[in-house]
Parts: structure tokens; sequence; C-alpha cells
């Protein structure tokens, strides 16, 4: 379980994160969605420990990491993958990080096994590719047997085939019964393993629901119409709360206005439909929705 109340972090004048409360909840995966700059690794460098808030508190398990008297049975965290001795195998790396925590060696095999990583494990860190940085990442997290994982952005730089795998490993821990908290820019990953949603924008929280609340409230809801009569039917419906854009010489799309709604007006006036499609906004389009005044950076292309 991690428990922040008004959460704060400063760095000079810029507020990274601003008095944020959330909690993340054991047999959940609960994703930390929000643009670049969010202030996301921030949030889980403070749950972890590695900073310190100015205001606010945070708690994993009950009490503050640095409380805790063996942190790597407690929380298991990826925040760096890449900040490991690259001079030694990886097998080396997890037998001193399990020595520092009197983990048995067998739990370092278990853990390689799990990750994948048996071939490589007698490999020198330096030469590995991204992919497997981050399996050993995921391997150093799990070293502890932790109530509670945390991973920044898990999936950067693994292939589809190491994305699945991270997908079916995070729902098998929340299934156990651990919490799960994981950090991404891409709502399309977390709507395939998520339980629970936190998106954040420049520091502040902007939405903490379950993904299905998320996909419904996000975005309005479109209906696509394809109609002989798009003149008489905009004409019937258009309004202050209805807009209605022409996509093609006989496409409208609808919004503001229900799909029976539609079809009810247009037969009262004898209106030929051809089509009648509600289009269901994607998560993606319901969280571009929600951070669209929220992005810290901007491409001119994307304003
Ligand atoms: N050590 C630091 N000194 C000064 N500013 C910082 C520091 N660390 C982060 N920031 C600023 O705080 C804000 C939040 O950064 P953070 O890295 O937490 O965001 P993020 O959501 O993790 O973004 P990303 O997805 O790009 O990793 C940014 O504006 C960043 O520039």
């Amino acid at each position: 379980m991690i428990t922040a109340q008004q959460l704060t972090k400063r760095y000079g004048d810029k507020v990274a994160v601003d008095g944020i409360t959330f909690s993340a909840r054991p047999g959940q995966v609960t994703g930390f969605l929000g643009p670049n700059g969010a202030g996301k690794s921030t949030t889980m460098r403070m749950i972890v420990g590695l900073d310190r808030p100015n205001a606010g508190s945070v708690t994993v398990n009950g009490k503050p990491f640095a409380e805790h008297r063996a942190p790597l049975r407690e929380v298991g965290s990826l925040l760096d993958a890449k900040a490991v001795h690259t001079g030694r195998t990886a097998f080396d790396h997890l037998r001193a990080m399990a020595a520092t925590h009197n983990i048995p060696v067998a739990r370092v095999h278990q853990v390689i096994e799990m990750t994948g990583l048996e071939s490589v494990a007698k490999k020198r860190v330096g030469g590995f590719s991204l992919g497997m940085g981050q399996r050993l990442g995921i391997a150093s997290a799990l070293l502890g047997d932790p109530a509670t994982v945390i991973l920044d952005e898990p999936v950067n730089g693994l292939d589809p085939e190491g994305v699945l795998w991270v997908r079916r490993l995070m729902r098998s821990l929340a299934a156990e019964g651990r919490t799960v908290f994981l950090s991404s820019h891409l709502m399309s990953e977390m709507a395939q393993t998520a339980d629970h949603i936190v998106v954040l924008g420049r520091g502040r929280i902007i939405a903490d629901a379950p993904v299905s609340e998320v996909l419904a409230g996000g975005a309005a809801t479109r209906v696509r119409v394809r109609t002989p009569q798009t003149g008489e039917l905009i004409g019937l419906l258009a309004g202050s709360t209805v807009q209605i854009s022409q996509v093609e010489a006989d496409v409208l799309e609808f919004t503001g206005i229900d799909s029976p709604t539609i079809a009810e007006a247009a037969l009262a006036n004898r209106i030929l439909l051809h089509e009648l499609t509600p289009l269901t906004a994607s998560l993606e389009e319901a969280y571009m929705a929600l951070t669209n005044d929220s992005v810290e950076y901007r491409t001119e292309a994307a304003r």
C-alpha cells in the first residue's frame, strides 16, 4: 500500500509535485500517468526515500520508506535501469544486493528465471541491451519478494514480446495481493495493465479513478452519421449543445447528442440514414482530453 498526503516537492521556484494525495492499493495495478515533466519520477523518488518532500508525506506499507528495517523486503523498485555497476555480471549484481538483506542465493536464481535472464546472467551488465537492462531492473525489484512494487516506465525499450511479458508479470504480482505502482506516459499501455489510474499534470492530480471511469468521463462521445440528407439533418439538430462536423459529403460527426436521439429525430422528419455509429473515445483520446492543458513542453505541431 502506498499512501501520499499533500506530498510536495519544489526545486527552487519550480513546484515539481504540488500537494498530491492518492493511494495505491494491494491487489491492484495502479498506473501513474502523465506527460513528460508532470512529476511522476519525482513522486516515485520521494516514495522510496531518494528525495525529501518539502511538505506532506508518503508511506509504504504504513511507514515512511526509511523507517523500514529491511526496505528491499517491503518495497521493490526500478527507478533507473541504468543505475547498475556495469563491470559486474547480472548474477553478481543480484547476489551483492541479496547479501545486504540476507536474501538467500536461491532467490537470486528464482528472480533470474522469472525475468528470463538465464542465458545472460553470467554476462557483464555493461553489454546489456536496454531490454535486458530493464529485465535486470525488474529482477532487482522483485529480489526481496516485496509486498509493494514500484516501477518507473518498466516497458521502456522492450520489444512487443517484452511488453507483453511485463504486462502479465504485473497482473500476476497484483493477483498475489501485492501493490503494483507503475508509471508511464502512454495511456494505451496502462489501459491493458492497470485497474486504477492516477493522472498527473504539472505536479497536480487531474484524475484518480478506475480505468473504466476515466474512459467514460474523459472525452465526449461522438456519433457518426451517413445520410444523403446532410443539410436537412444539420438544420434539424444543430444547436448550442450539439456540435456537428461534416467529415465527408454524406458523413457527419455529432457531439453532444446520442445516437437514439438522432435516429428518432431523423425518423420523425423522414430523413434517411445509411449509417449511425456511436464512436466511443479511446483511452488515448480520454487521456489527451484530460491532460490537454497540463502538458509542460509541447511541439509546435501539437499546439
Ligand atoms: N533535480 C531537479 N532539479 C530541478 N528540477 C527538477 C529536478 N528533477 C525534476 N525537476 C523538474 O520537475 C518537474 C517534474 O519532473 P519529473 O522528472 O518528476 O517528471 P516526469 O513526470 O517523471 O517526467 P518524464 O516522463 O519526462 O520522466 C520537471 O519540470 C523537471 O524539470
